[in-house]
C-alpha cells in the first residue's frame, strides 16, 4: 500500500517551508493542508500536534511528527534512497545539527524582533541578525553549499528563512547582501534548485502576511 503522507502547514512558514523543501528533494507526494492561523487553529492540528499545536506537523501513515528540523531528519531517514540531506559522517553530520540548531536560536528571533520593534530596539535586531548570518556565512566558507559540493540539511534549515530576507530588510531600511554576499550568492544557488524554488513563499506575500500578523499583536 502507498504511504499516506499529510503535511500542515502555512504557506509563509519558515518551518514548514524546509519540510517541503525536504520532501520535495526525495519526491514524495503529499497531500499539503493549509491552517488559518489567523482565525485559529484546526482540530487536527491540535489532535496531531499537542504539545505545541504548532505548525508544520507531517502525518505519514496516520502518525504524527513535529518541528521542522526533527521532520526533515525523519524524511530524510524514511526516503533514504534519493537526495541524502543528512552527512553521512558522524562529526559533519553533528556540525549540521549545530548549526541549524543555532539558526533557531539566533536568526529567527532577531528577525522576528527586526518587524516588531523600532529605533534603538530595531537597530540592535538588526545587528544580531547580521552577526548570526555573518557567522553562517563562515561555516559556507568557499563551498557550493552547507558542508561541500551537494546541497544538504543546513542549507534546507537555511534557506527556508530566504523568503523573509525582503520582509527583514523591508522593515529595517537595511540590505543583507551588503553585509553577507555570499551568503546571497548562496542563496542564489539554492533558489536555482527546483526543490526549493517551487517550495518557498514569495517574498511578497510573506510581507502581506508580516502585516498582518503586526496588526493581530498590535505593534
Ligand atoms: N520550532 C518549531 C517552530 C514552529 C512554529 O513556530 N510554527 C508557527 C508558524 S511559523 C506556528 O505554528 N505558530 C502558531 C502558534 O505559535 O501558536 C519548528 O521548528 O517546527
Amino acid at each position: 500500500m502507498a504511504d499516506e503522507v499529510i503535511l500542515l502547514d502555512v504557506d509563509v512558514s519558515m518551518f514548514g517551508m524546509r519540510v517541503r523543501v525536504a520532501l520535495a528533494e526525495k519526491g514524495v507526494e503529499y497531500e499539503y493542508r493549509e491552517e488559518n492561523l489567523m482565525v485559529g487553529k484546526s482540530s487536527l492540528l491540535v489532535e496531531m500536534n499537542p504539545v505545541h499545536k504548532k505548525v508544520p506537523v507531517l502525518i505519514h501513515n496516520g502518525k504524527s511528527v513535529s518541528e521542522s528540523l526533527v521532520i526533515v531528519e525523519y524524511v530524510d531517514e524514511v526516503w533514504k534512497d534519493k537526495s541524502p540531506l543528512l552527512p553521512s559522517d558522524p562529526y559533519k553530520r553533528a556540525q549540521a545539527r549545530f548549526w541549524a540548531d543555532f539558526i533557531d536560536k539566533k536568526v529567527f528571533d532577531a528577525g522576528r524582533l527586526i518587524w516588531m520593534t523600532k529605533g534603538d530596539e530595531q537597530e540592535a535586531n538588526k545587528k544580531k541578525l547580521i552577526d548570526a548570518l555573518t557567522s553562517l556565512e563562515g561555516e559556507l566558507g568557499d563551498e557550493l553549499y552547507f558542508g561541500g559540493d551537494e546541497f544538504g540539511f543546513l542549507d534546507v534549515a537555511l534557506v527556508a528563512f530566504y523568503p523573509w530576507f525582503y520582509t527583514y530588510e523591508t522593515s529595517g531600511n537595511f540590505s543583507i547582501g551588503e553585509h553577507c554576499p555570499k551568503l546571497i550568492r548562496w542563496a542564489e544557488r539554492c533558489m536555482g534548485r527546483e526543490s526549493v524554488s517551487k517550495s518557498l513563499a514569495d517574498p511578497k506575500t510573506v510581507y502581506d502576511y508580516m502585516l498582518l500578523l503586526k496588526k493581530k499583536y498590535g505593534v
